[in-house]
């Protein structure tokens, strides 16, 4: 077959209406930043990903994509090397959020060939008739299942951001998080439940996870404080809540932190924030500080960088899960994909979409229901995008004055001492 070589790349910044939804450094933003990456080659097919949106990561897809015109899109160790190579060392060691760990070259890097990936795989996918899941090596699931993210939330932004509020009301405390996982169970009927902690006092949202337990026996339980909590605290968690949690995330801060609460519970520890990297994990295996690692394509290096890191993981006898971000269908898609090719990611992952009302692929393809999404079966990722949503949301990004995400600036709108400090109990 002749090679598949890149012409151009477009990159398209988006901003999405997002609800304000509370986490242990502050609160979402009206509009949470995407980007749509669209790789067109010489053989007329265009490959499609999504990428975060905020500056620094535009300003690297936006350096780098000069460098791949010319590439074969079959050719992934290439694109990895020429990222690597246009990167250089100008890259800004900056975390992407505060709530993903710390920023490294090796990270901007990974994040960055991710973005590229994706759309590479989309186009070989469409260039042989085959879906992503096929280039991964096949199938170990038809269907993938996905938790309900809860979050602490307010009924509405403090600033009018300009549309309408959403419907799911305020939800602060164990009555609103049992009542918003009775909604998000009966429309998608997800079976594993996990609450976004952090925000309330920690008896507060234990309770909550006790209250889930009563209202859905056998539905696996997980709650993530980010990292809000200090190690008295976490185990005091974790003794009213042994039994209960299919597992703990991200309790508190730094590999140390978490393998001293991991030494005095018996409740599997997980991470995507001390663990966001090859770096990282083999002082995290040493320390046994995590038993389940939260896979994200978009960080982790991309789809085929999270098939090595499912292979390294099964190799240390350790878990994997997956996180996610607000996003929209492209990257549901190829966490989708993803998923379905890895034998060992048993756990049901994590996805922001019920929380997103605006979408940038055609509708049809992408369901949750019975707490799953089947696997595309088009070429490719199997998704394609509306180009009058991608206009309208580029649109949005222009008017929107969001150039970064700042959970904690957001917060500060209501409490102008907040500094977003952790840990906080
Ligand atoms: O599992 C996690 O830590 C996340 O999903 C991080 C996210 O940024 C989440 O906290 C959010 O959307 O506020
Ligand atoms: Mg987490």
């Amino acid at each position: 077959m002749t090679a598949l070589r890149i012409t151009g790349i477009r990159v398209t910044p988006v901003a999405v209406q997002d609800p304000p939804l509370l986490n242990s450094v502050g609160v979402h933003e009206p509009f949470a930043l995407r980007s749509i990456v669209e790789v067109d080659t010489d053989s007329g097919i265009t490959g499609i990903g999504e990428a975060y949106g905020d500056a620094p990561t535009l300003e690297r897809l936006t350096a780098v994509a000069p460098a791949l015109t010319g590439l074969d899109v079959f050719d992934l160790n290439e694109l990895n090397r020429r990222v690597t190579e246009a990167l250089g060392c100008a890259v800004r060691p900056d975390a992407l959020t505060p709530l993903i760990g710390s920023g490294s070259r090796a990270k901007a890097v990974a994040a960055t060939a991710a973005a590229f990936e994706v759309p590479c795989l989309d186009a070989q996918g469409k260039a042989i008739g085959r879906p992503v899941v096929d280039l991964l090596g096949g199938r170990a699931r038809d269907r993938v299942p996905y938790s309900a993210y809860l979050f602490h939330r307010w009924a509405k932004h403090p600033i009018d951001p300009g549309y309408p509020e959403d419907d799911w009301g305020e939800a602060l405390g164990p009555e609103g998080i049992v009542e918003q996982a009775r909604r998000m169970v009966a429309r998608y009927g997800f079976t594993s439940l996990k609450l976004k902690g952090g925000v309330l006092p920690p008896d507060q949202e234990t309770d909550a996870i006790l209250a889930l337990r009563d209202a859905f026996p056998g539905h696996p339980l997980r709650i993530d404080p980010n990292a809000n909590w200090t190690v008295p605290t976490a185990l005091k968690v974790a003794e009213r809540l042994t039994g209960t949690l299919e597992y703990l995330e991200d309790p508190v801060g730094g590999i140390a932190g978490m393998s001293e609460v991991a030494r005095s519970t018996d409740i599997p520890l997980a991470t995507n924030m001390c663990v966001t990297s090859m770096e990282e994990l083999p002082e995290a295996v040493e320390r046994q500080a995590v038993k389940i690692v939260l896979s994200d394509h978009h960080f982790w290096g991309g789809l085929r960088a999270t098939q090595h890191l499912a292979a390294v993981c099964g190799t240390f006898g350790l878990g994997l899960s997956m996180h996610s971000n607000t996003h929209l269908g492209i990257s549901l898609a190829a966490m989708t994909h993803l998923a379905a090719a890895v034998p060992g990611l048993t756990y049901a992952c994590d996805t922001h979409s019920p929380w997103q009302r605006e979408e940038v692929v055609e509708p049809g393809v992408l369901e949750i229901s019975g707490g799953a999404v089947t696997v595309p079966r088009g070429p490719g990722l199997g998704v394609s995008i509306d180009r009058d949503a991608l206009g309208r949301l580029h649109e949005q990004y222009l008017r929107c004055e969001i150039r970064r995400r700042d959970d904690i600036a957001a917060m500060r709108v209501v409490d102008p001492d907040w500094t977003g400090g952790r840990p906080r109990w």
